[in-house]
């Protein structure tokens, strides 16, 4: 299958980027800038894209590339640090702006050839969104200028006859007003695309690719109810039928009657499926431990133990099947970016794992990309459009130490923020929402009498990728009721907060 490979130095947008082709029907995949050039070769990528990145080209330790990439005939694009590095290696000259050349922040008017492939087809002058603080002062022989902006001269270059070609700004950012465009340009104009990236074929082959894999061979999936392993459930039972058993592991880390309710769905179907009640080895493993990543370590760990007891029983089961997707690998630190938090599916992985292998069929797959393989599957809308749930579940909302008391106060207020949501019908229009026990506790007055109680967190976000987020302008009054029913309803809280913050700088989950 064609594929673009998206080569990583660091930038924060990356991930969009690899969306931003997928969507664009071609297949692509996010590699570390360190990939030996072998191993980016035999991918026989139709395109390369260089990302943005936080570092300077011209600095000592910046992330560089194998020089005979732009040897190998293959088109390249690069974008801000990607652009730099390219202009860098092919003889140019980067350097630091001063304020009177052209150091750019934000939309910016941006004036272009529309000679040039890249910007075909679009209008002379759009707006684009621009990120940093060097500029090309000399562009390399051969490469042309192909848009400016006021302030800078060179915000797009290009090498029509090797197919490199360059831009300053982000085109992968929504404000970029015809970003995605110039993506589909460089794919089908350049690097020649036929467009076959679509679900319907990628269901087809997944099922293949699963069969054989596994051949006769009994698979344990890791089923949740989300939208992600329901997903791979249905894919996975499309390929092996009954060499499938789905394991819920229910940690007493859900939501209020989520176990029920998760075991009443998928009762239904015609699965082999086991709930595990492991409330009590969870929350023993979990008690006095404070600190977020090792509580994750610690729900990683003693998920796989519970499954490979569970393989026992059933006897036979080489195979683990996961629903890890592909912002799950990225965000738990491939490549060139930090590692933000340990996903418990693949950095809270412990180091041994007693299946002989692991079966991840969406772990190539954006979310966007699940919940349509879902449809394609004939799943339920209400089951593919769920808000996401993260598997360490509450005892990512429940600050520091985590007991049951806690985890109950947090069930129950969490339950009125939602069903309040549904009854006002914001739930819909909201990417994600859920209450947080901030464990802080502060002085109160209620019925006369001093209270010391709990403070309670709302936290609402939109977001397309769960890689940036917003904070939900939920309206007052419904915040309102939300607030005067917790306090009533549910015992040690007195306080009340709303997160106002996005993403970046918090993140979703406070931990
Ligand atoms: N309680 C659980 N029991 C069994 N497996 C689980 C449980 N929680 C998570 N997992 C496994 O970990 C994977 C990652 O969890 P994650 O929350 O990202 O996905 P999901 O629950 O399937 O979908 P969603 O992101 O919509 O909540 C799941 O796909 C599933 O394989
Ligand atoms: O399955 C999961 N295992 C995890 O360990 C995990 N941590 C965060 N999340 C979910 O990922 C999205 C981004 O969350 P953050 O902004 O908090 O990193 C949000 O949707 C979070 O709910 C997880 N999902
Ligand atoms: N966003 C980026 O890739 C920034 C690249 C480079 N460090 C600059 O500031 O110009
Ligand atoms: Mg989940």
């Amino acid at each position: 299958m064609e594929r673009v490979v998206v080569l990583d130095f660091g930038g924060q947008y990356n991930q969009l980027i690899a969306r931003r082709v997928r969507e664009c029907n071609v297949y692509c995949e996010v590699k570390p800038y360190t990939t030996p050039l072998s191993e980016l070769q035999a991918m026989e990528p139709i395109g390369f894209i260089f990302t943005g990145g936080p570092s300077s080209v011209y600095e000592p330790d910046s992330p560089q590339v194998d020089p005979a990439i732009f040897s190998l005939g293959i088109p390249i694009l690069g974008i801000c640090y990607g652009c730099q590095l390219m202009a860098h290696h092919l003889g140019g000259k980067v350097s630091p702006a001063t304020d009177a050349t052209a150091r750019e922040y934000g939309r910016t008017e941006t004036f272009f050839d529309t000679t040039s492939p890249l910007f075909k087809n679009l209008p002379a002058q759009s707006i684009t969104w621009m990120s940093h603080g060097d500029y090309m002062e000399r562009v390399p022989d051969g490469f042309s200028l192909t848009a400016h902006s006021d302030a800078c001269p060179n915000v797009a270059i290009a090498d029509e006859s090797r197919g490199f070609y360059g831009v300053q700004y982000h085109p992968e950012v929504n404000h970029t007003e015809y970003g995605v465009k110039m993506i589909r340009n460089f794919l089908y104009e350049v690097c020649g695309a036929h467009g076959e990236w679509t679900m319907g074929d990628y269901c087809k082959r997944a099922i293949a690719k699963i069969r054989e894999q596994v051949g006769s061979g009994r698979v344990l999936l890791a089923l949740s109810g989300g939208v992600d392993s329901s997903v791979a459930a249905a894919l996975l039972a499309e390929a092996v039928g009954r060499q499938l058993t789905c394991v819920f592991v229910d940690h007493g880390l859900m939501r209020k009657d989520e176990g029920d309710e998760v075991e009443a769905a998928f009762s239904k179907w015609d699965l082999n499926f086991i709930r595990v009640d492991a409330e009590e080895r969870f929350l023993s493993r979990l008690s006095g431990v404070t600190e977020p990543e090792r509580k994750r370590k610690i729900i990683g760990e003693e998920f796989i133990r519970v499954f490979e007891e569970e393989a026992k029983k059933i006897g036979a089961v080489d195979f683990l099947a996961q629903g890890t997707i592909y912002p799950d690998v990225i965000e738990s630190g491939l490549g060139a970016s930090a590692t933000i938090k340990s996903h418990h599916n693949v950095g809270g992985l412990p180091d041994y794992v007693d299946f002989k292998e692991i079966v991840e069929p969406l772990r190539m797959l954006f979310k966007d990309e699940v919940r349509q393989l879902g449809r394609e599957l004939g799943l339920p809308e209400y089951l593919v459009s769920r808000q996401p749930f993260p598997g360490p579940g509450l005892s990512v909302r429940v600050i520091g130490e985590i007991t049951r008391e806690k985890l109950d106060i947090l069930r129950e207020a969490d339950f009125i923020f939602r069903d309040e949501l549904h009854k006002a019908g914001a739930d819909a229009s909201l990417s994600q929402y859920f209450a947080v026990l901030t464990s802080m506790r502060s002085v109160g007055v209620m019925g006369d009498g001093r209270t010391y109680d709990y403070t309670l967190a709302l936290r609402a976000v939109n977001t397309s990728d769960f890689m940036t987020a917003d904070w939900a302008r939920i309206p007052y009054d419904v915040l309102d009721r939300v607030s005067v029913r917790i306090v009533n309803e549910v015992r040690s809280i007195n306080r009340i907060v709303y997160d106002i913050t996005s993403k970046p700088p918090a993140t979703i989950e406070w931990e």
